[in-house]
């Protein structure tokens, strides 16, 4: 384990503890004042925590609790930021940003010059060495914040939204990179892109109201959301319902029959793509499919598709059929879902604050 972080901090309702394994990326994802810049605060050292213990590779980063404060400083932490805006030095030349950080630990002049390079090789930006960062564009800019970000070798990486200010056309370049630089280095990522999570992280931390509300492996949480905002970061309807002696019944009433394993009465918690809930006027009783009859609440124009929200479900509609089949606002139609697209899971499974081993979690799975 190289990082243990537990931590509350009272005026801003923040209590979160998690562990970062060797090597792992973490993806720390959340609405808006969830706690995810107040997470990275603490852990370079901007903020101090009124409770909790943080160590980083066997060093304590803070111990707060009755009769102890130890607070390190952030220099000393072991730990660097790379945040959204680059934030370059602007009388020095790209070389000397990035070898800044290990002069300052007392590297010699020379030494720091080569690692500088390095680094920026590896970013692919070795030729622009000798520039000031006016003459830099936006993706070469972050290239270098991330070259100095690493020659400063840290234990830890904190990134906070490294791709949000970025111009579009440039943000899969720098993306790449840091999949590159990312492997094999522990790191925590606050991103507000689930993209971002798939490509970069092993794992993901879902904050809400300063609170851990999910945690697992990426492609699980993304897969089988537990909670509203998890759902809607992977794009999937998730349906609340219980086990029951038929099957799954959600809480809009769809049912979808199930096989033994799991007990009834558990929470159940169904996940579709908005892409695989069929629109109809009539209902659908084809073999393998269940249905329900619900009003329409809104209908909503995203480009090339039409998003139908009705029973507490997305449903996408090719606007040709939107038009043919007369769905607007009020109108009664029926949901279809076949039982090949969904996933139906117990959604109290217990958080995990820390890294999953080995294989993905099985056994919990109850598709029909
Ligand atoms: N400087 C501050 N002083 C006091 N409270 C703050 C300060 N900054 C943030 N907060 C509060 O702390 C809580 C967590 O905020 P934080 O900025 O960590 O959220 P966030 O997840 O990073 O949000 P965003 O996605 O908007 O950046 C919020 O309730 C916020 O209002």
């Amino acid at each position: 384990m190289v990082l243990s972080f537990d931590a509350t901090l009272a005026d801003r309702d923040f209590d979160v503890s998690f562990e970062l394994a060797d090597g792992e990326t973490l993806a720390v994802l959340g609405p808006n004042g969830a706690g995810k810049s107040t997470l990275l605060d603490l852990l370079a050292g901007l903020l101090a925590p009124t409770g909790g213990r943080a160590a980083l590779d066997g060093s304590v980063l803070f111990d707060v609790g009755p009769g102890r404060r130890v607070l390190t400083e952030p220099r000393g932490r072991g730990v660097s930021l790379l945040a959204q805006e680059a934030l370059l030095f602007p009388h020095l030349s790209v070389l000397e940003n990035v070898a800044f950080g290990p002069r300052s630990r007392g590297v010699h002049r020379t030494t720091a010059r080569v690692t500088a390079l390095h680094w920026l090789e590896r970013a692919g930006i070795g030729d622009l060495a000798g520039r000031r960062p006016a003459h830099l564009s936006g993706g070469q800019a972050q290239r270098v914040a991330v070259a100095r970000a690493l020659a400063a070798g840290p234990s830890l990486l904190l990134l906070d939204e490294p791709l949000a200010a970025l111009d579009v056309s440039v943000a899969p370049a720098i993306r790449t990179l840091l999949r590159d630089v990312l492997a094999e280095r522990s790191a925590i990522i606050v991103t507000h892109d689930p993209l971002d999570a798939f490509l970069l992280a092993d794992r993901v931390l879902i904050l809400d109201g300063g609170r851990v509300v999910e945690s697992g492996r990426t492609g699980e949480v993304l897969t089988r959301p537990l909670t509203a905002f998890g759902a809607r970061l992977a794009g999937l309807n998730l349906v609340p319902g219980r086990r029951t002696t038929s099957g799954f019944v959600g809480v809009n009433g769809l049912h979808v029959p199930l096989g033994p394993p799991v007990a009834q009465g558990t929470d159940l918690g169904l996940a579709v793509r908005p892409a695989q809930v069929a629109v109809t006027l009539q209902a659908g009783l084809a073999p393998g499919t269940s249905c329900i009859r619900a009003a329409v609440d809104d209908v909503e124009h995203r480009g090339d598709v039409v998003r139908v929200h009705a029973a507490g479900m997305a449903a996408d509609m090719a606007p040709i059929d939107v038009v043919t089949l007369d769905v607007v606002a009020g109108a009664q139609v029926f949901l279809t879902i076949r039982h090949a697209d969904v996933a139906v899971y117990p959604v109290n499974r217990p958080s995990l604050p820390g890294p999953v081993p080995g294989a993905p979690l099985t056994g919990d799975r109850v598709d029909p």
